[in-house]
């Protein structure tokens, strides 16, 4: 029997993917209304993939999430898998710079029946952040923003988590530059690669990244707080 082709073996990669998105993450019509509305709105279509959104619940449900922030809403897609993880009692806070991102936000969030317990709040993370301390720890942190910033989220994430918290950030492969030192990077790859240097290195925290985004040239980086 002959080889499979490089082409024929992205295939079935691709079909398995389907399947264990058709199986395992299926999209409801708040999902898929979300998507919608992001394209209405003329936003970029550069939310996580379904088998991420699952995994962000498998992770939620795992640490018994109550209290969760996100940083970087785009759409709400994210943000709808999450809250859908949290008791009818929890709270998602999710930090979008754009007022207009936000307003579609809100709008996907009602839609998918999650508005009870979320919350969207307007400002670049950075100044954002500090005015959170007291209604912290949160039990999940995702970080899918700017990513120059991404270190100094990782900071803020931890300042706000308690031990047995997960940190999750995206787009930590970026074709595999997210693991090179190169001196011609830009400020976003630049903040990639020490973010998955630091969550390497940082004692308190235990670390892996998975690729499973774009066929697998893209993923997540997760990371559990052991202690403060
Ligand atoms: C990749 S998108 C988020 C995708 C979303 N998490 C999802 O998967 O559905 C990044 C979002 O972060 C927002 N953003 C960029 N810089 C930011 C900052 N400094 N503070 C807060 N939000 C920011 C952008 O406006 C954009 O909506
Ligand atoms: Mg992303």
């Amino acid at each position: 029997m002959s080889e499979a082709t490089s082409e024929q073996q992205a295939e079935q990669r691709h079909q398995i993917e389907s399947t264990i998105s058709r199986l395992f993450a299926p999209e409801d019509a708040g999902l898929q209304g979300a998507l919608q509305a992001a394209r209405d709105a003329g936003l970029p279509e550069i939310q996580i993939n379904p088998i991420q959104g699952k995994l962000l619940q498998v992770l939620a449900t795992a640490c018994q999430a109550r209290k969760i922030l996100e940083i970087g809403s785009l759409a709400g897609y994210s943000g709808i898998w999450l809250a859908r993880a949290l008791p009818t009692d929890g709270h998602l806070i999710t930090l979008e710079i754009n007022p207009e991102h936000a307003e579609v936000v809100r709008a996907s969030f009602a839609n998918a029946g999650v508005g009870d317990r979320t919350e969207v709040r307007v400002g670049a993370a950075l100044d954002l952040l500090p005015t959170l301390t007291t209604e912290g720890p949160f039990d999940l942190i995702f970080i899918d923003a700017d990513k120059a910033s991404y270190p100094q989220y990782l900071d803020w994430a931890i300042k706000l988590s308690r031990a047995g918290s997960i940190i999750i950030a995206d787009n930590c492969v970026r074709d595999g530059v997210a693991f090179q030192q190169t001196a011609t990077m830009d400020a976003d790859t630049i903040g990639l690669v020490q973010y998955n240097q630091l969550t390497r290195e940082d004692p308190r925290l235990t670390t892996i990244v998975l690729a499973n985004d774009n066929d697998y040239t893209d993923g997540l980086n997760i990371a559990v707080v052991k202690a403060h």
